[in-house]
């Protein structure tokens, strides 16, 4: 479990937020929403061990996150964008995320493990390739299973953190239901606890087991997301009307 504890973040003299807490749990797909310069990705970077918290704490399986020494074995972050600007086969890219795991070099276990990636998330014609001369979306599906073969752990001295920061923004939408779908039934099935932001928030109503939203420095809202993310908090949030729809949630416009 992620247990957020009177969190409070300051950038220079913004307040980004005042003594927030929240939790959430691992097999649990949580995300954060909010309006744009919320914090969403702030949050994020917090939990990523980007920088400590000015006031408050976060705790990770009842431990300082900060503190935690093996942290690479059990983190991965997944963002929008990740620039490689050298050349690199994609399968070796790939293998990037077991180096954490390895004591020198990738093992068999770990080619293994690579070798599973590139089959799951349909990137075996691609294995020989540059990355550089893939497209957008498709470097992004390479960053898709390298943060999966980081995650891959045996041993569990703590529940495994996936933190995403809208990686969908470059997929078309088979890629972004594919591997949003993936990641949730990972999460489900190995105990996960994957916290990300999500713009598009009926995505967000059909995939999140749990939401956060963040407004005005504080939490607005949390829980399942079905009875938090209801139209009149929308409105509120993202001043859209919206309807739910036989399970589905519909944004009418502005
Ligand atoms: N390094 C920084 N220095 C100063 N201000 C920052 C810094 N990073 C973010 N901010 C400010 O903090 C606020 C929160 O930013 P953050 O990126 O967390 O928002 P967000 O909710 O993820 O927004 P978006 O939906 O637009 O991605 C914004 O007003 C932003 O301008």
């Amino acid at each position: 479990m992620i247990e957020i504890k009177n969190l409070s973040f300051a950038h220079g003299s913004k307040t980004i937020f005042a003594n927030i807490s929240w939790q959430a749990k691992a097999g649990s797909l949580s995300l954060i929403l909010g309006a744009n310069g919320a914090g969403k990705s702030t949050l994020l970077n917090l939990l990523a061990g980007d920088y400590p918290p000015q006031s408050g704490e976060i705790l990770w399986d009842q431990h300082a996150l900060q503190q935690i020494k093996d942290a690479a074995c059990y983190r991965g972050v997944l963002s929008q964008q990740h620039a490689l600007h050298f050349p690199l086969r994609v399968d070796d890219v790939v293998a990037l995320g077991r180096y954490p795991h390895a004591r020198r070099k990738p093992g068999l276990k770990d080619q293994e493990i690579v070798a599973a990636a590139l089959k799951q998330f349909e990137l075996e014609e691609l294995a020989a390739r540059n990355i550089q001369s893939l497209s957008g979306g498709e470097q992004q599906r390479v960053h898709f299973a390298r943060v999966w073969v980081q995650m891959q752990n045996e041993n569990r001295a703590r529940n495994p953190l996936l933190l995403i920061d809208e990686p969908t923004t470059f997929l078309d939408i088979h890629h972004q239901w594919k591997y949003l779908q993936a990641i949730r039934e990972e999460t489900q099935k190995n105990q996960w606890i994957s916290i990300g932001v999500l713009h598009d928030l009926s995505m967000a109503y059909q995939l999140a087991d749990e939401v956060l939203v963040l407004h005005e420095n504080k939490v607005l809202a949390c829980g399942p997301t079905q009875e938090v993310l209801v139209p009149e908090l929308i409105k509120k949030v993202f001043a859209v009307e919206s309807r739910i729809v036989e399970g589905q949630l519909l944004i009418d416009g502005v």
